[in-house]
């Protein structure tokens, strides 16, 4: 089962967004997508995890399942510490044991212990994102959404949290969309990667990203900064 997105319009006052858009998102798998800046990435995620209203087409296989998300900014809630951040949204979903066990787990994961205690105003943006990666994983919900979670972060700090999401990902039944504009985070995270342009979102291609087009890929950037 795939979610298949037919033939969706959404425009804002002064730009059509996306016009006559269809693609579709295999289960169990990775997918990218990747385009410049204001092509209309986030606009279809919104409209996919139900933020926004699309103006008309059809999506299927959505609206029976929940979503964790990690957003380009970190959205914690600065009243509450790294632990209180991450239970909140596992409040409604297990018990106070289960929830208490599973936060820990994930702090755990993102090797934020001696953090758990502390608010966000006492993190780095490094942390500050661990911590929205470590709510998303630990919430588990059906569709998993990033959407530039790496923003403004060192490489280093990068690729641990891209480490710490593929080694922790269950893939089993569930959906994973990642949006970036950067084609290395791309290659080393997805099973397949969308090419876009826009305004007005315009599907370009679809690269399938196997063990010898990562190796490739990367030997060539290698190459390249030599
Ligand atoms: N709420 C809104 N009101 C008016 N215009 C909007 C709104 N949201 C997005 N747009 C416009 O729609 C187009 C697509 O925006 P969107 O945020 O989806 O792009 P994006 O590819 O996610 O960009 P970025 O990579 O910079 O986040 C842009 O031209 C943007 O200015």
């Amino acid at each position: 089962m795939s979610i298949i997105i037919k033939n969706v319009y959404k425009s804002f006052e002064n730009i059509d967004a996306i016009m006559d858009f269809s693609m579709e998102f295999e289960r169990d798998k990775i997918h990218c997508i990747i385009g410049p800046s204001g092509c209309g990435k986030t606009t279809l995620i919104n409209i996919l995890t139900g933020i926004l209203q699309k103006d008309s087409g059809d999506i299927e296989g959505i609206y029976d399942k929940n979503h964790s998300y990690v957003f380009q900014e970190d959205r914690l809630l600065p009243w509450r510490t790294v632990k209180e951040n991450i239970l909140f949204v596992l409040e409604d979903r297990y018990s106070k044991d289960e929830a208490d066990s599973l936060a820990d787990k994930y702090i755990n994961l993102v090797e934020l212990n001696s953090f758990k205690d502390s608010y966000p105003r006492e993190l780095s943006g490094g942390m500050k994102q661990r911590t929205s990666i470590a709510r998303a994983l630990a919430y588990r919900g059906d569709i998993f959404i990033m959407d530039e979670p790496f923003k403004g972060l060192d490489y280093k700090i990068k690729k641990s949290l891209m480490d710490y999401i593929l080694s922790s990902w269950n893939n089993k039944g569930r959906y994973f969309i990642f949006v970036t504009h950067d084609m290395i985070e791309a290659v080393y995270m997805a099973d397949y990667i969308h090419k876009m342009q826009g305004p007005p979102l315009k599907y370009l291609e679809t690269i399938k990203v196997d063990k010898e087009y990562r190796k490739k890929y990367f030997a060539r950037e290698m190459d390249m900064s030599l």
